[in-house]
């Protein structure tokens, strides 16, 4: 049984990689990254280590590595033979990689026309329904009919920390224990690969909103306030009680919109809540603030993690939501020259001010409540 998985990054080696090798996958990754796809062919294995004090590593093997800007027929072969098509690119890249799965689909017809699902490991709402949506760009009428009997794009939710890493050897990462991976069965019913660590469900709206709206909206509120005070790691972050305090803060918030829309029980939410602060303070993990904040243009969007529950909040509420708001001034205060989208933000806001800027970046009017409740912070804070 085959996979290509598309990024050998930090979820892809110490996540999506893990778990299909443990259930019997042969994977090849494709990536960019020289170095790492070098060291892929040269070792063929990597070892995962759990970020706790208690649970032994390991050993990832049968994977093989290509390079797809040195190698591209590589990967369409890869991709006619593949049993499965997984991603963890960032949602930015899907537009990149979606030419290179067209191709190798084309071909398939001919030489291995069995229906292959494609998940895309993103934090994003319908990532794998937007990879089609690119992939189908690449190709005509004709070949539309003709991938529609050769690809599913079932969409994910994927939830386990992986920081940057920093070890010896470049493929071994470290991971914390917990992980969780939802994906829609309705497009595969009848091909639901046999995946262990997967759930499957009807209905992914509840998971991926209750995933994105709490683990990544407090992340990313904990990254924000943390750079904003000088911190550099998450955890040191969240040892001063004025962040902690906001960042309870900001998931009450979410936390209301998404009892309201989803009915979750409320003892069992907090819980959920609770649960989420105690992994991004897990001891054992050293994940750097700039890692957490970094693409604050896709984060601050109409449909991410601070402008949709904020909006859910407002809705439910009739206010802007106080700690959102101020998290996401921290956002527009965010500066990182090693980082394309802050950069850009930054301009943006010496260029055109920062409601301006706030306004297009979140889809939001200037006068909105919830860009003007933003504002009141950042004139605060800045
Ligand atoms: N790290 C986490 O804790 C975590 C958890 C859940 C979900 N995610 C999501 O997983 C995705 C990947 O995140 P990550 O933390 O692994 O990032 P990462 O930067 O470690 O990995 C991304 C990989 O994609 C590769 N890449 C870039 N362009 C490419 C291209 N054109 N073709 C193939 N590969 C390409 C990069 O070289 C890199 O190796 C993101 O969508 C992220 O939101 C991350
Ligand atoms: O990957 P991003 O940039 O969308 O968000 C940064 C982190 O919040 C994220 O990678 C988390 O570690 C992960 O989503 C946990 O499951």
């Amino acid at each position: 049984m085959k996979v290509v998985h598309f990024g050998a990054g930090n979820i892809g080696r110490g996540f999506i990689g893990l778990l299909l090798y443990q259930s019997g996958y042969e994977i090849t990754f494709v990536d960019v990254n020289a170095e790492i796809i070098h060291a892929m062919t040269q070792e063929k294995a990597y070892q995962v280590h759990f970020a706790d004090d208690n649970s032994a590593p390991v050993t990832v093997e049968h994977i093989t590595g290509i390079n797809s800007a040195e190698n591209p027929e590589a990967v369409t072969n890869a991709v006619i033979e593949a049993d499965i098509i997984t991603t963890a690119v960032g949602p930015n890249i899907l537009p990149v990689i979606a030419k290179a799965i067209a191709e190798g689909l084309a071909k398939r017809k001919d030489r291995n026309p069995k229906t292959v699902p494609i998940i895309a490991c993103e934090n994003m709402i319908g990532g794998s329904t937007l990879l089609k949506k690119y992939v189908y760009q690449e190709i005509d009428e004709i070949e539309t009919e003709e991938f529609e009997a050769l690809c599913r794009f079932p969409d994910a939710a994927v939830d386990r920390i992986v920081p940057n890493q920093m070890n010896k050897n470049i493929l071994d990462v470290w991971v914390e224990p917990y992980y969780e991976w939802v994906v829609e069965k309705a497009f595969i019913q009848d091909i639901l690969p046999a995946i262990q660590g997967i759930t499957y469900v009807d209905d992914l709206g509840p998971y991926i909103e209750r995933k994105l709206f709490t683990v990544n909206t407090g992340h990313a509120a904990t990254a924000y306030l943390g750079n904003y005070y000088n911190y550099k790691t998450i955890d040191q972050a969240l040892q001063d009680k004025s962040i902690l305090h906001m960042l309870n803060g900001a998931l009450e918030e979410t936390g209301q919109g998404l009892m309201e829309a989803y009915g979750f029980d409320s003892q069992a939410h907090h819980t959920y809540i609770q649960t989420i602060i105690s992994r991004f303070q897990n001891p054992y993990i050293t994940d750097e603030v700039k890692r957490v904040a970094r693409g604050p243009l896709r984060k601050l969007g109409p449909e991410d993690r601070f402008i949709r529950p904020s909006g859910m909040y407002l809705a439910y509420t009739a206010a802007a939501p106080k700690y959102l708001s101020k998290a996401m001034a921290a956002a527009l205060l965010f500066a990182n020259d090693e980082d394309e989208e802050a950069v850009q933000l930054q301009t943006m806001i010496q260029n055109k001010g920062a409601a301006a800027a706030f306004a297009e970046v979140s889809g939001l009017e200037q006068d909105h409540p919830i860009t003007k409740a933003v504002l009141t912070a950042y004139e605060q804070m800045r």
